[in-house]
């Protein structure tokens, strides 16, 4: 009894919250509201000599019950003789049990005290209405009581756990959130039948990264061919998104699908798949953009990375180099007094390959992976796809458990029977241990990468929560009517439905990240915080967006550009990109959009790209870049943006653009053209001009 809260107190020395909170702010107590917490010691602080201790409980309880009842046939009379109508009306809105409720009431006669009762639950919430009749008192007494709290509240408004909390307290009576198990969570089916001692050592599995060309297609085809004897293979090997190798008695499952994102798509989506890392990373390279994008999600699963180093047949292969460029991100080899295992590799030749596989075997050795094999199996979707002749086809990877041909079972928002498995090796099989990925057929319909999958014990059970999965994934889908767009922040911070902001921001270089996230994180609007979820150099890749879609992020965009896949899953996943060439004005446009400021603004509309194929220099004009329009159209009026690599290098006009040796107005996608672009000559073929014209947006 060492702790209580204000509101507690001041019921039980009969004072308001409010009172209280002042006499403990004038004896120096630190204290907000009616919920602060206040120990013995601040009470006695502001106990009156005069004035007994906190009243012995009984005491205290027996005075309130007096006065609830008091109160609360005041109300009764009230509502009888003036509001004959509103009890009508209440009834109406309600459910069946609470009608009987109500009408319980009714029926008592005016001066009757239906007693409180000891305890009430409730899930999520109740409105205000619901929590009367819990209490089975009359709503407008409840909202009298919240109107003394300073909450005003009508009948119908749904109340949060901490002002039910605060009402019950008040009133005496016990209350408890009641958990809600959601039926339709797969987890609850796994099987229970487990212990520690039936766990038992399973493979890692390992997922290849890196940045695009160090070699890691040719670094995982290498393991493949030196570690799958071509006799066990038959010769044909199958790509089902995953392959295992075994040395030594010992297996390794690798994931062979691009590691980027299978690690994005998996993680926005809740899945953890991957034990080991390999960071593959050119010795004539060194660490680059997608490195370190690389290491940045291993880190965040906190999954064990092995360094190739790769290439290094290559004249100018420096390995010490990487090794030192990768210091800087905490990856120090052993050599140096580091943990982090360096293995020299040459993919193409497929030297040291033997070092890798077994620095793999001996990480996992460390770590000790271990899964029930005696068990219904669980696990993840690897690659997915509707096959013409096969049906849906999708490529598991068992993490616990045993999967057999035959077992029912429910997979992200579809379900089925396991008709057949096939190996990675293009073998049908009956039974898939743990670790191992196979290619199923006999779902229903086609899951995503990433969705979970429980065998069920009886295929009833799994075809009455596939469907329903199924069935609830549709609904979803139809209310996901907005993500979180910048147009719509105001109105949702003026709900109370947004309290953070999710921001992601990308931007050409490093020191332009800080800058952003520094002034944005000193916006200061009142109640809402700006949470950036993740910030990085380079363009914006399909990876943040789906990041941000998991995260119900807007993508703020400095001086950098969403490449085309990235531009695509925006679209269709509808997440808001915001582009800015001027740091303040990125601030500026959220700070205003918080605050319900925004200008009616023009947007701008991408009518089309064109690719720079080669280079043209004439004296008089400068460089002509020979051109192919990739996608929709180029008009000689609209503003463009010269793209290298997702960095935009220029933004400005169009000097000429020309088909052959005619000036035109515009180009179709299809065709070729040349175009000189407004003082600026540094054109590089690969370059990419995007066209875009303003036009006027009216806000909805
Ligand atoms: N000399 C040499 N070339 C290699 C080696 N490994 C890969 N390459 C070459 O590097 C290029 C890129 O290799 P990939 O395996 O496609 O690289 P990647 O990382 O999978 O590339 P993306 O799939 O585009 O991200 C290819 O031309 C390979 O032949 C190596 O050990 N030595």
């Amino acid at each position: 009894m060492s702790k209580m809260r204000v509101y507690e107190y001041a019921k039980q020395v009969d004072k308001s919250s409010k009172d209280i909170v002042q006499a403990l702010k004038s004896k120096g107590v630190e204290v907000s509201n009616h919920m602060s917490i206040i120990s013995d010691e601040d009470i006695k602080k502001i106990q009156a000599p005069a004035k007994p201790a906190a009243e012995a409980p009984k005491a205290s309880t027996n005075k309130k019950t007096e006065n609830e009842g008091k109160k609360n046939t005041n109300m009764n009379n009230t509502k009888n003789n003036s509001k004959p109508n509103n009890r009508g009306s209440q009834s109406n809105p309600r459910g069946r049990g609470k009608r009987r409720g109500s009408s319980r009431q009714q029926s008592k006669s005016p001066h009757q005290i239906l007693a409180l009762p000891k305890k009430i639950t409730f899930i999520e919430s109740l409105t205000v209405g619901e929590l009367a009749e819990k209490l089975h008192r009359d709503s407008s007494e409840v909202i009298k009581k919240l109107m003394k709290l300073g909450v005003m509240a009508t009948k119908n408004e749904s109340l949060d756990k901490e002002t039910i909390e605060l009402i019950t307290a008040d009133y005496g009576v016990e209350v408890e959130e009641e958990e809600v198990i959601d039926k339709l969570d797969i987890d609850i089916y796994t099987d229970e039948n487990d212990s520690e001692e039936n766990r038992t050592e399973r493979p890692p599995v390992v997922t290849i990264m890196g940045h695009v060309d160090h070699g890691k297609t040719t670094l995982l085809d290498s393991i493949r061919h030196t570690k799958v004897t071509a006799g066990e293979a038959g010769g044909i090997t199958q790509h089902i998104g995953a392959y295992q190798i075994e040395e030594n008695n010992k297996k390794i499952t690798f994931l062979d699908t691009p590691g980027h994102a299978a690690f994005t798509t998996m993680r926005a989506r809740g899945a953890q798949v991957t034990d080991i890392t390999i960071l593959v990373v050119a010795a004539d390279d060194g660490v680059m953009p997608q490195t370190k994008e690389a290491i940045a999600h291993a880190k965040a699963a906190e999954v064990p990375i092995i360094v190739a180093v790769n290439k290094m047949d290559k004249e100018g292969a420096n390995p010490d180099r990487v090794m030192q460029e990768l210091t800087e991100f905490e990856l120090v080899p052993e050599a140096w007094g580091g943990e982090t295992i360096f293995v020299n590799v040459s993919a193409i030749k497929g030297e040291g390959i033997d070092e890798l596989v077994e620095m793999i075997l001996l990480v996992s050795e460390v770590e000790e992976y271990k899964a029930n094999p005696d068990k219904r199996a669980t696990g993840t979707v690897i690659e997915a796809e509707l096959d013409k002749g096969k049906g849906p086809v999708a490529t598991l990877l068992v993490q616990d458990g045993t999967m057999h041909v035959g077992d029912p079972i429910v997979v992200g928002n579809t379900f089925g029977r396991i008709r057949a498995m096939v190996n990675d090796l293009g073998r049908r099989v009956k039974s898939a241990a743990p670790s191992t990925p196979v290619e199923i057929t006999g779902l229903s319909d086609v899951p995503q990468a990433g969705d979970q999958f429980v065998v069920f014990e009886d295929e009833k059970k799994a075809r009455s929560v596939g469907e329903q999965r199924a069935a609830r994934a549709k609904d979803e889908e139809r209310n996901l009517t907005n993500r979180v767009s910048i147009d719509d922040l105001f109105s949702q911070i003026q709900d109370g439905n947004m309290k953070e902001i999710n921001v992601i921001v990308k931007a050409d270089v490093q020191g332009s990240v800080e800058a952003v996230k520094g002034s944005l994180e000193k916006i200061d609007v009142e109640g809402v915080k700006i949470n950036i979820i993740h910030a990085g150099a380079g363009a914006i890749a399909e990876s943040d967006v789906i990041l941000a879609s998991a995260s119900n992020a807007i993508i703020i965009g400095f001086n950098v550009r969403p490449d085309v896949n990235a531009k695509r899953t925006a679209d269709v996943e509808k997440v808001d990109i915001r582009q800015h060439r001027v740091i303040y004005d990125a601030i500026e446009e959220i700070e205003a959009a918080m605050k319900g400021m925004l200008d009616p603004i023009f947007e701008e509309k991408v009518i089309g790209q064109v690719e720079i194929r080669q280079l043209f220099k004439v004296s008089k004009i400068g460089t002509i870049a020979g051109s192919y329009v990739t996608e929709g159209k180029i008009t000689r009026d609209s503003t463009v943006r010269l793209i290298r690599d997702g960095i935009v290098i220029y933004e400005g006009a169009i000097n000429a653009l020309k088909r052959f040796k005619d000036d035109v107005k515009e180009v179709s996608a299809g065709y070729e053209c040349g175009v000189t672009l407004t003082k600026f000559n540094d054109l590089r073929e690969g370059d990419v001009i995007e066209a875009y014209v303003m036009e006027e947006i009216k806000r909805t």
